[in-house]
């Protein structure tokens, strides 16, 4: 019945709920969120600037009067229309204190602060989930990345999404397709939906279901087909290498979606990696190669009749903890190389290196599309590559794609994670 709760949330439902005073005397919490009290709160104690919970299954956790005074819910810190704050802690006078702690009836956590005098309470549920002093990571990624090798599977993850366009729209009705395919798209990378509509334009409203689509220069939706006077090797059926789209751009679109409404030509099957995974074994295998590439910017260029983007960043990026954030690579789409004098050489030694590794057949996934077909993917992650194709015997093969920003994808999925802890609370709630 509620198959999505976490093992603690199911155990909460199965034994007694930890608090048995009424939903509704429970205070509000900062977000539009729901939290099940897993755990209820045994004990609170404090020091003026910290605040000590002992929860009932021996955990402690400390919170800063500092951080407990600005996350508070109440009106004089959160705007309750918008949940966005208000506050100026800088206004408070002197540095929030706690004077008075307690546990109150509801089982919820009451705090006096000074210099205001303000009495404000915390949500159990709410505090838990926010338990900062108790983190593995800091900032848990929503799914973890996992890299893969073409070598070792024999597609992507594929759903069936027949239903894809017939869900219901309320953005907390829970989606198990969506849902997989969107920890798919955060995990791997990329995933493969089937038996979804072929009328033209559909896309539109099967990229809407995760979030609006990013237009750009080639329009919100386009066309990949082999065009007259075309404006991209994409609309020729010519063989295109492994590359992302728009590295031309200073923020690289974060999600392709590639949709096939026809294909009965030969050839043209698509040809996908895992950048990250690319320059996992750049690093592994030529460390000082891979150092070259964080660090030398590149030059992107697309140079059309009407448009003129250009942009310089390195061909791999790392976040502020050191993991893949963004791979840059498209060798038909680099201008000029225009770095400092000593960079030249070592730049193009590590681009062949990193050139070498993307033709090792291991790290290829080929699959075919069939009409009805959609993948989504990682545009700032993997690389797309795609066979030449024959259109000389009457074939055709149309694709429509557009791009998402990887923030669509992530916020649609924490609304569905969010429709399962209010589905918990509601369990809770009604026995
Ligand atoms: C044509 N299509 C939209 C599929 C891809 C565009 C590829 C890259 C583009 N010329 C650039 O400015 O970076
Ligand atoms: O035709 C394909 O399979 C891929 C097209 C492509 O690479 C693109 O649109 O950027």
């Amino acid at each position: 019945m509620l198959g999505p709760c976490s093992p603690a949330q199911e155990a909460a439902m199965t034994f007694s709920p930890p608090t048995t005073a009424p939903l509704d005397a429970l205070p509000a919490t900062p977000d539009y969120d729901a939290w099940p009290i897993e755990v209820a709160i045994q004990h609170v104690s404090h020091t003026p600037r910290q605040v000590e919970v002992r929860w009932e299954d021996g955990r402690v956790s400390r919170y800063h009067s500092i951080w407990l005074r600005e996350n508070a819910a109440d009106d004089s810190t959160v705007n309750p229309a918008t949940r966005e704050r208000i506050l100026d802690l800088s206004r408070l006078g002197a540095w929030p204190t706690v004077s008075e702690a307690r546990l109150d009836d509801a089982g919820a956590l009451e705090i006096v602060f000074a210099p205001e005098q303000r009495r404000l309470r915390f949500h159990p549920g709410w505090l838990r989930a926010h338990d900062y002093a108790n983190l593995d990571t800091p900032e848990a990624p929503l799914v973890p990345t996992t890299l893969w090798k073409g070598s070792e599977r024999d597609a992507p993850t594929t759903l069936d999404a027949h239903d894809w366009l017939s869900a219901d729209d309320d953005p907390l009705a829970p989606d198990a397709c969506l849902e997989s395919a969107l920890e798919a798209v955060i995990g791997e990378g990329l995933v493969r939906l089937r038996n979804l509509p072929t009328d033209p334009g559909s896309l539109d409203a099967i990229a809407r279901r995760i979030g609006p689509p990013r237009t750009t220069n080639f329009g919100t939706l386009f066309d990949v087909r082999a065009k007259p006077d075309p404006d991209s090797n994409a609309y020729t059926s010519i063989a295109l290498p492994p590359h992302v789209d728009l590295p031309t751009r200073e923020y690289q679109p974060g999600l392709q979606l590639l949709h096939c409404l026809e294909n009965d030509t030969v050839g043209g099957d698509a040809v996908m990696m895992d950048g990250f995974a690319v320059a996992e074994a750049l690093r592994e295998r030529h460390p000082e190669h891979f150092a070259t590439l964080t660090r030398v910017r590149w030059c992107y260029a697309n140079t059309a009749r009407t448009t003129d983007h250009v942009w310089f960043d390195p061909m791999i990026k790392l976040d502020a903890n050191g993991h893949f954030d963004e791979v840059r690579i498209a060798d038909f789409l680099r201008g000029p190389l225009m770095a400092p004098f000593e960079d030249v050489e070592p730049a193009y030694a590590a681009l062949m290196a990193l050139q070498r590794l993307l033709r090792e057949p291991e790290f290829a996934l080929r699959f075919s599309y069939a009409p009805g077909d959609m993948v989504i993917f990682d545009n700032r992650r993997l690389l797309h590559a795609r066979d030449a194709f024959d259109v000389g015997q009457g074939g055709r093969r149309w694709l429509q794609g557009c791009y998402l920003e990887r923030d669509e994808a992530r916020s649609r999925l924490r609304m569905l994670r969010r429709a399962h802890r209010r589905q918990c609370v509601d369990a809770l709630a009604h026995g």
